[in-house]
C-alpha cells in the first residue's frame, strides 16, 4: 500500500558545512528541497551533540522552507516552546524519550506546530497505536539515531509497510518519513513500502550539486 500524497525530499542539515550554515540553508531551498530537516542531538538520548534552538532561530530568516525539527533529546518537554518560538514548523519527538508521549504530543499541538513522532529501529510500530489521532508525521529511523552517513537498515522496511497500513486506516493525513541511509538505491525501497517523505543528509549535502542530488532522489 503506497501513499497518494506527493513524495517530499527533506535534506538533513547534519551533513552540511557547519561553518556556513546560513548559506547552506539558502542553497538547499534554491536546489528544490521541500523541507529542511534539522537534527537536534543532546549527547544523552543519542551519543552525539549537534545544535539547539538558538541555531534554528538564527537560520530561520535564511529560508522559507518548512523547518522539520527532529528532536533526539531527553527530556523533551522543557524545550518544546523554545523550538516552536525559534521557528520550527514540525517538531518530531521520539517515542522512546520518556514515559509521557501523549502529554508531549499535546504540548506540541498546543504550541500550534505540527506534531511528529519517531521510532528507533528496536521500537515496534504498535507503540504508536494510541496516539495516531494526535500526529501529523511519523518518522521511521532506518539507522540508529545519532550520526549521519550510516547504512540503511533493511529490517525496517516491514515497519514502514505496517505504519502505512495503520495510517491509511485512520483516514487522516499523516506523513510517513524515513530517516537514515536514504540514497538513490534505498529511496525506492522506502517509497514502495509506503514512505512519502525522504530525509537525506549525505546523499544531498554530501554531494557537490545539491539540485542534481535532489532530482536523483525524486526520480529514483
Ligand atoms: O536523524 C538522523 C541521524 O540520527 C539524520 O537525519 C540522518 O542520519 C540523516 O543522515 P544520512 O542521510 O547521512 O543517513
Ligand atoms: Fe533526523
Amino acid at each position: 500500500m503506497t501513499s497518494t500524497a506527493p513524495h517530499l525530499i527533506a535534506p538533513s542539515l547534519l551533513a552540511a558545512d557547519f561553518a556556513r550554515l546560513g548559506e547552506e540553508v539558502a542553497a538547499i531551498e534554491s536546489a528544490g528541497a521541500d523541507w529542511l530537516h534539522l537534527d537536534v542531538m543532546d549527547g544523552h538520548f543519542v551519543p552525539n551533540i549537534s545544535f539547539g534552538p538558538a541555531v534554528v532561530q538564527a537560520l530561520r530568516p535564511h529560508s522559507r522552507l518548512p523547518f522539520d525539527v527532529h528532536l533526539m533529546i531527553e527530556p523533551v518537554d522543557p524545550y518544546l516552546e523554545a523550538f516552536a518560538k525559534a521557528g520550527a514548523d514540525h517538531i518530531t519527538i521520539h517515542a522512546e524519550a520518556g514515559p509521557h508521549l501523549h502529554r508531549s504530543l499535546q504540548a506540541i499541538r498546543a504550541l500550534g506546530v505540527k506534531a511528529g513522532v519517531s521510532l528507533c529501529p528496536a521500537t515496534p510500530p504498535e507503540a504508536l497505536s494510541q496516539v495516531l489521532d494526535m500526529v501529523d508525521l511519523i518518522l521511521v529511523m532506518s539507522v540508529n539515531p545519532g550520526f549521519g552517513g550510516q547504512k540503511f537498515l533493511h529490517g525496517q522496511v516491514g515497519k514502514i509497510r505496517t505504519l502505512r497500513e495503520m495510517i491509511n486506516k485512520t483516514g487522516r493525513q499523516i506523513r510517513l518519513a524515513v530517516d537514515g541511509g536514504i540514497d538513490t538505491e534505498t529511496a525506492p525501497v522506502a517509497v514502495a513500502a509506503g514512505a512519502d517523505v525522504l530525509i537525506a543528509g549525505s546523499a544531498v549535502y554530501g554531494r557537490d550539486d545539491y539540485a542534481a542530488a535532489i532530482r536523483a532522489l525524486r526520480s529514483a
